[in-house]
């Protein structure tokens, strides 16, 4: 049963004066809870301590807000989820973005999501390069088909029943990113732009299942952030998403014949079968790790900029 005020006396029991209206909201994505290293007086309000909060399964997510000062001078007050949940855990969309609309009550108006995602696009490789993409829109076919994160009774009317998704990403944060890249002496090919889709998962995608996301326009494919990113626009949030480049979907070799093959080898070559490259969680996270300094660097010079 949703009690936003339960869950905000719990974490404001917790949170000095100067922490008590966090700003600016943070989603540390697979492997990215280091973000949360750089908060000064920081405190940790674990989620088992919140009523309406769920825990996160997943390895790499941590299950605790941060609350702490990020930036130069006294720094903003900002607020990390260190982990977050998802439907294919089995949580219920509402539960997914419970913390979500517990962050706008506490008094965040700007929202950074990071995501740990794979590519689609050959034009964003895994690596040294192009290794986050600012999200300019998204692709849900989850949403398209009824597993939309604000189906059922509305939790206020005060917020619209028909939640316009033209402007979901806000251009002026978008804006800071590449200015924070720029300032950070980033190479220009460190930061790309696209469009995030969002997967139920825990599957990874078929080489078909990619290709067709890659065709319907998508850049990066991910198993979450987008039902966080419709309850913050709900709630009137600006947002922001970033996803960290973890590993690639779309293989070109994928489709080489076995057909083919077998006739190469009834004419006496010697074949060799395609072996596929097979994506794991570990590779997510050990990506994830190595990128975290420069993502929070960035989150940071955003938050400075605010
Ligand atoms: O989106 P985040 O939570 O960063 O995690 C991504 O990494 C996991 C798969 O490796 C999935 O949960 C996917 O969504
Ligand atoms: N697919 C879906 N989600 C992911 C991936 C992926 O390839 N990599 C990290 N999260």
């Amino acid at each position: 049963m949703v009690n936003f005020e339960a869950s905000i006396n719990a974490i404001k029991a917790f949170l000095p004066d100067k922490l008590q209206h966090p700003r600016v909201g943070i989603v540390c994505g697979s492997g990215l809870s280091g973000l949360a290293d750089e908060f000064k007086d920081i405190v940790i309000v674990p989620y088992k301590e919140i009523p309406g909060f769920a825990s996160s399964t997943v390895p790499g997510h941590k299950s605790a807000f941060a609350f702490g000062l990020l930036g130069n001078g006294e720094g903003v007050p900002v607020v990390a989820m260190l982990g977050r949940f998802h439907p294919y855990e089995g949580h219920s969309l509402s539960s997914v973005v419970y913390p979500i609309r517990v962050m706008a009550k506490l008094g965040v108006k700007d929202i950074i999501i990071t995501n740990a995602a794979g590519s689609l696009n050959p034009a964003i490789p895994v690596g040294t390069s192009k290794f986050f993409v600012v999200v300019q829109d998204h692709l849900a076919l989850p949403n398209l088909t009824g597993m939309n994160p604000l189906l059922g009774p509305q939790t206020s009317f005060d917020l619209p029943r028909f939640l316009p998704l033209s402007d979901a990403y806000s251009p002026s944060l978008r804006r800071l990113a590449f200015l924070a890249a720029h300032r950070l002496q980033l190479k220009d090919s460190a930061l790309a732009e696209g469009v995030y889709a969002w997967v139920s998962g825990p599957s990874y995608e078929t080489p078909a299942e990619g290709r067709f996301l890659r065709q319907a326009g998508a850049d990066v494919v991910g198993m979450s952030t987008i039902p966080e990113v419709l309850a913050a626009k709900e709630e009137g949030l600006n947002v922001m998403v970033l996803s960290l480049v973890t590993n690639f979907v779309v293989i070109p070799d994928t489709y080489r014949s076995i057909k083919d093959e077998v006739k190469a080898e009834l004419a006496g070559k010697k074949v060799e079968l395609p072996v596929a490259q097979v994506v794991s969680h570990e590779e997510v996270l050990t990506i994830g790790k190595e990128k975290a300094g420069v993502l929070m660097k960035i989150v940071e010079n955003i938050v400075d900029s605010l």
